[in-house]
């Protein structure tokens, strides 16, 4: 593999497009929203859009002149308690299945342990590329930092390790241009301009059309969009309107039930695990609408945040 961190001789080729998605994983405390924010708060264009089958809360789209580099977020793996629960890290697993390169978040001044290690263990199964990110240098010196780096190379086979610091900013565009590498040749995945992004809303959308799939999985693989139309929050509670999105009458058929008793299910269903996210009382109001042969469509693709 020809390595693009590399100055190109005069007369070489342009260098090819790469685009691609990462995230920062790690066990709490590791660094990875500072180190997100470090690198979003600088060049990043936040964006609402998000492609369809994938479950990628976007942080953010950076553009660069030979690359596209889009960080995502994932809520992190925890210990299952409910069947939310369960439901999330197979949410994560699903996010980290889809991503080209992980930053494993290690911090410098703290031991190796059993967190990182069970982090490890799963995502060393993933086809990912995975980068061991040794997170806030500036806390410790050089020597400590030495030693801290080659516990990380014991730790596992990472394809780089790569110390940071996101407050002080040292070797952030280093890490950049690192993770951008090992992106693969790829279209640029999204337009230049600049968009807003509510990372809440998408999630939310994702719960309802979780439970609008659930049991019709096999009918309906893909053909639902859910679009959160408005989201308004007084006290502990949250109104909720949100528009689903079918293709067919014969798919409004199947969502809403007889006399709406599916849906009734799919909006009790949703609701109370919109509660757990949002730790709050929930309204939930959804509407079933036919967008012909949307995913086919660019306008109507466009029109639901495609
Ligand atoms: N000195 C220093 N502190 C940092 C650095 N990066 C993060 N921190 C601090 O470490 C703490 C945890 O950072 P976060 O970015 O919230 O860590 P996280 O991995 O996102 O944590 P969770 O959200 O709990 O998973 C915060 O108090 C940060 O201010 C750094 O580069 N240097």
């Amino acid at each position: 593999m020809t390595d693009p961190a590399q100055p190109a001789a005069p007369d070489a080729p342009e260098p090819a497009y790469r685009a691609g998605f990462a995230c920062f994983v790690g066990r709490p405390n590791a660094g990875k929203s500072t180190l997100t924010n470090a690198i979003v708060g600088q060049k990043i264009a936040i964006t609402s859009n998000k492609p369809q089958t994938t479950r990628h809360v976007i942080r953010g789209v950076l553009h660069q002149p030979q690359a596209q580099l889009v960080l995502v977020d994932t809520p992190g793996l925890h210990r299952p308690r409910t069947l939310l629960g369960e439901r999330l890290n197979d949410l994560v697993r699903a996010t980290w299945s889809e991503v080209d390169v992980i930053g494993l978040c290690l911090p410098a001044d703290e031991q190796i342990g059993p967190g990182d290690r069970f982090i490890t263990g799963e995502i060393e199964q993933l086809r990912a590329t995975v980068i061991a990110v040794v997170t806030k240098i500036d806390l410790i010196d050089r020597s400590r930092l030495a030693k801290q780096l080659s516990a990380v190379a014991d730790l596992a086979d990472f394809a780089e390790v790569v110390p940071v610091s996101a407050v002080s900013g040292e070797q952030v565009g280093t890490l950049v241009d690192v993770v951008t590498t090992y992106l693969p040749e790829s279209p640029q995945l999204y337009p230049d301009e600049m968009f807003t992004e509510e990372p809440t809303q998408v999630l939310v959308a994702e719960l309802v059309r979780e439970s609008a799939l659930e049991g019709v999985r096999d009918e309906l693989p893909h053909s639902i969009a859910v679009v959160v139309e408005e989201m308004t929050t007084e006290g502990d509670l949250t109104r909720i309107f949100a528009d689903l999105y079918v293709e067919r009458p014969s798919q409004k058929a199947i969502v809403i039930g007889r006399r709406g008793a599916r849906l009734k299910e799919v909006g009790t269903r949703a609701r109370a695990e919109i509660e757990q996210l949002l730790g709050g009382r929930v309204y939930l109001d959804l509407h079933v609408r036919v967008a012909k042969d949307w995913q086919r469509d660019p306008r109507q693709l466009r029109k639901l945040g495609f």
